[in-house]
This record gives structure tokens, C-alpha cells and sequence, in this order.
């Protein structure tokens, strides 16, 4: 084992931790019942042996009753041990996906999209998904395989050791040595050969399943553009890899297998070779011959998983690795560490602010300096790409600011924590994910509490209550995944509803009317103008109509305000906004 594995096999020990006394437990049955099995054997050779000299019957009684109970206790304890070491896998499988699952939480969106940009350790959604099922499935090697059974070996090899030593000192060397042999050579040598397959394994397994998800994600272009062919010749080579290396693995536990019984043999030959003289010498009484070399034979057993559990190790310890990468990856953001109070007003101000993603990328924003009042609404407007939406993501603690100030109700925005502003802030974002669920579970998704009526009554204002109702199942109509049964207007719709039910103080409104025909876009912005009253709002559209709405007007240009003012003053500036509103308003014509 390299440094690394043996660091993130120590971590994976690390996490068992809790569970050790139960973990004590199932190596404990797991040697009761091999050491059942070998005294099964050993005794019954002795009974057979004893019983052709024709003895007494009750010479054997003790003997039949041992047959009966080293039977019997196999069986049990053979369960038992399964029972035991299952319920320790679960339970730690069942820790580990909780774990992970808390600690993917904080890295959306930032980390998660940077993982899905390819610039992080190059995750995509395919890949995640494979982390959080492949991978922590994978760990059951380690605790049921890789664990115990090392263990169970070792107290096997020294009390076999002691007993065949006790009659003949060479025998118990021999019986060592070939024991040695198979449950350290043999692991070792397939460990060797096969931990680099095992990785690539993990790491192509992965990479095939993100393939297929981004297929089946973008299957309607694939169509369109006619990729198919071109798709399918992509998987196909990566399949054939797959199965190549499969095709390896599986030559290494042939060998593996071929070498454990070899080892077996030998020492059962061995053991018969050292023995038959000590019988005929008189050294050893005849009867026992038989019992030694089963002896031999039976306690190979415990070395028959030690192989195939470090011909895994390489995968295992691969699949560990891609999960501690995720638990280690630090959250963008970090709340402060004592719980800060509410804000007590909720004006924003952004104070010479400037903002780059990634420190090699040129800055999204610069100087920004601007503030919305309590209760008033701010329209941001601009090209595409000028940084509108990144002002919602800083607003939002996304990601973090670290030039210039962002203010709320007169405090550093960094002072608060990300749940806290969460809870102050409705949005309605340009893509709104819905899950695949009801519409009405869509909609209660925004406040839990809220009754019927009151999440019928925000769809009613939303303009989506009539279409909801003039479904076969109304309320109760599946969205399917993403929203894909519904039209981009509609989950927009949705998505004003909801930020209505949660009717929180703060306005979040990302290109709240893209995807809507200008007729019921109107109808959203008579809506919105409603409920922009009393809330703190911040508008971002590209769109220039009904913009009389805002108090004061943003126009951004590259990351820089480049105008600001009402509308009524931007269009007798003819400026910058006039140019566009002109523009926008010709092609519309
Ligand atoms: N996660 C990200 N990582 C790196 N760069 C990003 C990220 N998100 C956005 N950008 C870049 O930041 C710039 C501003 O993006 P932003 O989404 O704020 O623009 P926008 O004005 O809202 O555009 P649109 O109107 O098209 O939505 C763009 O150049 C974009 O490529």
C-alpha cells in the first residue's frame, strides 16, 4: 500500500470508529466460526480414525458430541457473524450518506457549479451522482472484507500454530509459513497487480455514467443535430475500456484463487509428509494423523477472502478517495461563527464593489455603488453578460464578495448567516428548477405551512391558477422531471407564485417574465407591480417594459454602471438606456 491509500484507509478506520465494539463483535463470530469449522473437521477425522480400531462406543461419546456441537455451532455462529457484520456496514453506509449528503449542502451553488464547470476535481451531476451511490456502496469492502477477515486470520494462524506445534514443532513451522503465504504473499501480489485496474475501474465506471446522463440530459439536440452515431461511438469506446479492464480483474482473481489453493495444498501435502514418519517412528499415535492434516486443511478458510478483498483495495480506496475529495472541499461561503441578529431594516446598499469568480478570471463587476431604500425597487438592465445576475447570486451569499462592502439594514452582508438571509429573500430566477412532483408540492415548496387556500390564492395572482385547474388532475398534475410537462412561461408563472407564498421582505427578481408572450407578461408585471409594494426589490431584466415601476434604474455595462435614474430621466438623457429601450422597441415592432 502506497502512503495515500494507507492515509485514506486510516480516514475510512477513522469513520468506523463509533461502531468498534460491534466491529469487535463480528470478528469475534467471525473466528468462532471458522474455528468451529476446523474442529469439526479435525474431530470428525479422529472419529473416523478412532472408530475403525473398533473401541468401546462410549470411548467415542466424546467425540460424537463434539461433531454435533462444532456442527451446529458453525451453523450459528456463521449467522450470527453475517447478522453482526451486515448491521455494521449499514449502519456505517447509512452514517456515510447522511455525512456526505450535509457536506455537498454547503457547496451549492458555488463549489458544485465550479465542479460541474470541470475546473475543481472535474465533477459533473453524472459524477456526483456516482460518488454518493457507487462509491459509498463500494465501502462495504472495506468493512466487511478488508477489516475482520485479516483478524479472524491471525487468530486462526497463531492457535493453529500453537496446536500443531504442540505435536510436532517442524509441522507448525510448515503450516506458518504456507499460511503466511497465502494471506500475505497472496494479498500482497494481487493488491499489486490490481490496484491501478481497481482505480481506473472506479474512475471509468464514473465517467461512463456521467456520459450516459449527459446523453439522456441532452438526447432532444443529440437528435436534432444528428449525433447519435457520433454519441453511441463515444460510449461504445468507452465500454470496450471497461471491459477490458474487467476482463483484467478477472485474470487476476484466477490467479489469485489458483494461488490460495495451491498454497493450501502444499501445506496439507507437507503436513502428511511430516507426519506419516512421526506415525510410523511412534512418535505420534495413528488415530491423530488424520485429524492434523484436516486440521491443515480447514483453517485455510480463513485465508480464502483475504485475496479478493485486496484485489478490491485499489477500487475501494479509489472510491474513498473521490469521497473525501467532496467532504474536503471548502464551502465558498462561510457563515461567522457566532449567530448574529436579524437585520432590523431591510435597505440594501452595495458600496464599491467588485467581483471576479476565479482569481485568473477578469472582474465581473467594478466599483459598484449603489442602494435600494426600504420598500423601494431598483431595476438592474443590461446586455447579456454585463453581471446583472451576479449581483442576485452576492445578494443571495452564493458566493463571497471580497472588495468592497454589500450592506443589509446597515450591516455587512458577511455578518449574517447564509440561512438567515435565505429566509429574507423571495426570488424568482431566470430557471426554476421544479421537482419531479405535484404541482402543488411545487408550489408548498416555498412555505410548508401554508394552507390550501393560501397557496391557491398566490397561484391566482401568479396568472396560473385557471391553466392548473383546466388539468385533468389540477393540483395534483405530476410537473415530471425538471418541469418538463409544463411550458417555460408556466414555470415561470409557478416560480411568482411561489416567491408570493413566501412573501419575504426582500424581492428577488431575476428575468421574471423570460419565456412569456408579451400579452400574459403583462399581466405578470400589473402582478408584480402589486407585489413589489412594501417589499425591498431588486429587478433584473433585460427587457425594458413597464420599467416606470422601479424608483431608480441601473443600466450596467461590462460590470460598471454606465447610467442611472428613472425611467422618465433615462429616456430624455438619451442615453445609453434610450438606445436600448429604441432598439428593443423597433425589433419589437
Ligand atoms: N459561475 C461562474 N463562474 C465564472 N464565470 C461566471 C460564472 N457565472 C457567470 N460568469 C460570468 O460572469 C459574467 C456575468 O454573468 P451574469 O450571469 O451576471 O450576466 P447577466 O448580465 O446576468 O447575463 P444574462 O442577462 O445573459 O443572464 C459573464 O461573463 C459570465 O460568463
Amino acid at each position: 500500500m502506497n502512503e495515500s491509500t494507507t492515509a485514506t484507509f486510516l480516514r475510512l478506520l477513522k469513520l468506523a470508529k463509533p461502531l468498534r465494539g460491534l466491529m469487535a463483535l463480528a470478528v469475534l463470530l467471525g473466528f468462532l466460526t471458522i474455528g468451529c469449522g476446523i474442529a469439526l473437521l479435525a474431530t470428525s477425522a479422529y472419529l473416523i480414525s478412532a472408530a475403525a480400531l473398533h473401541p468401546a462406543v462410549s470411548a467415542l461419546s466424546i467425540a460424537i458430541v463434539g461433531v454435533r456441537a462444532f456442527g451446529i455451532g458453525r451453523g450459528v455462529f456463521r449467522y450470527l457473524d453475517r447478522l453482526v457484520s451486515h448491521e455494521v456496514v449499514f449502519r456505517l453506509l447509512s452514517r456515510i450518506r447522511v455525512w456526505l449528503y450535509n457536506a455537498i449542502e454547503p457547496l451549492a451553488p458555488a463549489r458544485l457549479l465550479s465542479f460541474a464547470r470541470g475546473d475543481g476535481t472535474g465533477l459533473s451531476s453524472g459524477d456526483l451522482l456516482s460518488r454518493i451511490i457507487s462509491d459509498v456502496d463500494a465501502l462495504q469492502n472495506v468493512y466487511i472484507r478488508v477489516i475482520s477477515p485479516p483478524m479472524v486470520a491471525l487468530v486462526v494462524a497463531i492457535s493453529v500454530w500453537l496446536f500443531l506445534g504442540a505435536f510436532d514443532p517442524l509441522i507448525g513451522v510448515v503450516f506458518i509459513v504456507t499460511f503466511l503465504l497465502a494471506t500475505v504473499g497472496v494479498p500482497l501480489l494481487t493488491h499489486v497487480l490490481s490496484h491501478t485496474i481497481g482505480e481506473r475501474l472506479v474512475t471509468l465506471n464514473a465517467q461512463l455514467k456521467t456520459e450516459v446522463v449527459n446523453n439522456i440530459q441532452g438526447m432532444p439536440d443529440i437528435v436534432a443535430f444528428g449525433q447519435e452515431e457520433h454519441q453511441a461511438r463515444r460510449l461504445s469506446s468507452l465500454s470496450t475500456t471497461l471491459q477490458r479492464l474487467q476482463r483484467q480483474m478477472a485474470n487476476i482473481t484466477g490467479i489469485q484463487s489458483a494461488l490460495t489453493n495451491l498454497f493450501t495444498n502444499l501445506a496439507t501435502w507437507l503436513t502428511l509428509l511430516l507426519a506419516i514418519p512421526l506415525v510410523t517412528s511412534g512418535r505420534l499415535p495413528g488415530v491423530l494423523l488424520a485429524m492434523l492434516v484436516l486440521t491443515v486443511l480447514s483453517s485455510f478458510e480463513a485465508a480464502q477472502p483475504l485475496p479478493a478483498a485486496f484485489q478490491q483495495l485499489g477500487s475501494t480506496t479509489q472510491a474513498a478517495r473521490r469521497l473525501f475529495e467532496i467532504i474536503d472541499t471548502r464551502s465558498e461561503v462561510e457563515d461567522p461563527k457566532e449567530v448574529p441578529p436579524l437585520p432590523q431594516r431591510y435597505d440594501i446598499e452595495f458600496r464599491d464593489l467588485a467581483f471576479r469568480y476565479t482569481p485568473d478570471q477578469p472582474p465581473v463587476l467594478h466599483d459598484l455603488s449603489f442602494r435600494v431604500p426600504e420598500n423601494s425597487c431598483v431595476a438592474i438592465v443590461g446586455s447579456s453578460g454585463a453581471g446583472k445576475s451576479t449581483i442576485a447570486r452576492l445578494l443571495l451569499r452564493f458566493w463571497e464578495h471580497r472588495q468592497g462592502q454589500i450592506l443589509l439594514g446597515g450591516q455587512e452582508l458577511q455578518g449574517y448567516r447564509q440561512e438567515d438571509i435565505h429566509l429574507l429573500m423571495s426570488v424568482v430566477a431566470q430557471d426554476t428548477h421544479l421537482f419531479n412532483t405535484s404541482i402543488y408540492e411545487n408550489l408548498r415548496i416555498a412555505n410548508h405551512d401554508a394552507e390550501r387556500e393560501a397557496i391557491i390564492t398566490a397561484a391566482k395572482q401568479a396568472q396560473i391558477h385557471d391553466f392548473i385547474e383546466s388539468l385533468p388532475q389540477g393540483y395534483d398534475t405530476q410537473v415530471g422531471e425538471q418541469g418538463l410537462f409544463l411550458s417555460g412561461g408556466e414555470r415561470q408563472r409557478i416560480a411568482i407564485a411561489r416567491a408570493l407564498l413566501k412573501d419575504a421582505p426582500i424581492l428577488i427578481l431575476d428575468e421574471p417574465t423570460t419565456n412569456l408572450d408579451s400579452l400574459t407578461e403583462r399581466e405578470i408585471l400589473r402582478t408584480l407591480r402589486t407585489l413589489i409594494q412594501g417589499h425591498t426589490t431588486i429587478l433584473i431584466t433585460h427587457r425594458l417594459v413597464d420599467l416606470d415601476m422601479a424608483n431608480e434604474i441601473l443600466v450596467l455595462r461590462d460590470g460598471e454602471i454606465a447610467e442611472r435614474g428613472s425611467e422618465r430621466q433615462l429616456m430624455q438623457n438619451e442615453g445609453l438606456y434610450w438606445q436600448m429601450w429604441n432598439l428593443q422597441h423597433k425589433v419589437l415592432v
